[in-house]
């Protein structure tokens, strides 16, 4: 069990099935974009960890960069607009994976595709460790999915619950009372 601030968690998926799964993972890539050069682009904070890891087992050449997504509220009466910050590399004509954590509503996901693409370029795949089906919202095309997982909330491996718990190996869940 884990405690973070007022939450209580418990093992969800274990280090070993987490880095056996991103070892398939990074095959894929190696087959899917042998010759293409891809751009691996993680959206920060919680990626971090699953990039990383990922990235040490991608073997054709390929380059890696980061992205923050901003949230902030609308002055207009659409709500939370959100905001990609930090790509400094040139995409167009470049083949683009996109990494995240979690795909969750999927909202934040639609934005940066809507984004990037808006920058031409070659192709845009889109991986993530986690993904809720049930939560999502939004119309998505995921193309590499690590795990799909129930609709509750979990943290560890770069997740955190308000700020904290990112730093484990472990993917753990809210334990339920
Ligand atoms: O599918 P969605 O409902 O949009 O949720 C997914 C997003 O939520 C998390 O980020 P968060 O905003 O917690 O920021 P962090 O990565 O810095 O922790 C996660 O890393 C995704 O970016
Ligand atoms: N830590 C954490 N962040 C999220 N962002 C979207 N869904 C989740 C979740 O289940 N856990």
């Amino acid at each position: 069990m884990k405690q973070i601030r007022d939450k209580t968690f418990v093992p969800f998926i274990e280090s070993e099935s987490l880095q056996n799964r991103i070892k398939e993972l990074a095959q894929e890539v190696n087959k899917d974009y042998a010759g293409k050069n891809p751009l691996l682009i993680g959206v920060l904070n919680g990626s971090f960890m699953f990039v990383a890891d990922l990235f040490k087992s991608i073997d054709i050449e390929c380059e890696v960069t980061f992205i923050r997504v901003s949230s902030y509220q609308s002055t207009e009466s659409t709500g939370k607009v959100k905001q990609v910050l930090g790509l400094k590399e040139d995409i167009k004509d470049r083949h683009i994976i996109i990494v995240e954590d979690i795909v969750d509503t999927g909202m934040t996901m639609q934005e940066i595709l809507g984004q990037l693409a808006s920058n031409q370029p070659a192709s845009i795949k889109i991986m993530t460790m986690l993904f809720k089906p049930e939560a999502l919202k939004v119309p998505l095309k995921l193309d590499y999915v690590g795990f799909e997982i129930p609709n509750k909330f979990v943290l560890g491996y770069g997740l955190d619950y308000d700020g904290y718990g990112r730093n484990t190996d472990t993917i753990y869940v809210l334990k339920e009372s």
